[in-house]
């Protein structure tokens, strides 16, 4: 069988090396493209010797819809502003995009639908195995409970990060709210300063710390009166979110255009 040729975008940053490292250890898949902007110091440079993973003999390019039209699948951790385009370049190409890009607009979100009537779109926040079972029991939880308990996310990462809420942090406060029956635009509060006055009963609170290396931890906490459950998840290494990835770009094939998530790349849609 032929391997699965997968480009990569964003092949120099903190996840695009991990994701190359991860293409290359999965037996039947290659590198088949690294992808940066144009201008980036990466272009010409081989990206397995950027990954550190040895020679590929792929170089880095500015050039996407050529790769795009030479491989099955392309893994995307870049920008919204980036991942748009490619996935409008993906739609072109019918191949298979594995988003992983947060931080998304809602008209970036209107942008994505419409590239998956022709793409096929595989979407997470998170990618890692862990935090799609979290996110799963979190919707369970909160279905369990009433609004008797206040439910908080508290999310942690880097100080690179750049957007907040993290959007793990997004899909376990819409796991919640689906868990409760409710919208989360309807009930999410994002940002407390001042005078925020008490607690609204339903809400679902979020905090965000920024610091250090710390790759991502996450939090959903139940709380009531004298009691707590602390649902959480801790990333140790961003090879788990690039595994994911990889397994979400062969679990594409032959799917047809479509917009699809982890838990249904992981089996977990009815969990
Ligand atoms: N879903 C998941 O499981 C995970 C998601 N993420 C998300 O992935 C994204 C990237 O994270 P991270 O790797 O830490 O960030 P980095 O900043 O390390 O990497 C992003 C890369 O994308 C490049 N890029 C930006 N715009 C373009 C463009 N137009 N064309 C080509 N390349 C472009 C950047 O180049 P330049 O340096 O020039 O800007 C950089 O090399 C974030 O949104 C993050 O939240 C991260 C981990 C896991
Ligand atoms: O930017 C990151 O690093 C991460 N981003 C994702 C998010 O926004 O939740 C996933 C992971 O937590 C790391």
């Amino acid at each position: 069988m032929e391997a699965l040729r997968i480009a990569v975008t964003g092949a120099a940053g903190r996840m695009g090396q991990a994701l190359i490292e991860a293409i290359t250890a999965t037996d039947g898949c290659v590198v088949a493209g690294a992808i940066e902007r144009a201008g980036h110091e990466a272009l010409g440079k081989d990206a397995g010797e950027l990954a550190g993973v040895g020679r590929l003999d792929v170089q880095v390019t500015d050039q996407a819809l050529d790769v795009f039209a030479a491989v099955d699948a392309v893994l995307d951790f870049t920008a919204p502003a980036a991942t748009v385009e490619f996935a409008d370049l993906a739609a072109q190409a019918r191949i298979v995009h594995v988003i992983g890009t947060t931080g998304f607009t809602s008209d970036h979100e209107a942008r994505l639908e419409a590239a998956a009537r022709h793409a096929t779109l595989v979407r997470a926040g998170n990618m890692s195995l862990g935090v799609n079972l979290l996110t799963a029991l979190t919707r369970r939880v909160a279905q369990a409970l009433d609004a008797d308990w206040d439910i908080e996310i508290v999310e942690m990462h880097h100080r690179h990060k750049v957007d907040a809420p993290s959007g793990t942090a997004l899909m376990l406060g819409d796991a919640a709210a689906q868990g409760r029956g409710v919208l989360l635009d309807d009930v999410a509060d994002r940002g407390r300063d001042g005078q925020t006055g008490a607690r609204k009963r339903g809400d679902i609170g979020f905090a965000a710390l920024r610091g250090g290396s710390v790759v991502g931890e996450h939090s959903a906490i139940f709380a009531a009166e004298k009691e707590r459950i602390v649902l959480s998840h801790i990333a140790e290494d961003r090879s788990i979110f690039a595994r994911g990835a990889v397994k979400a770009a062969q679990w594409g094939q032959g799917k047809g255009p479509g917009s699809f998530s982890m838990l249904d790349v992981l089996g977990l849609s009815d969990f």
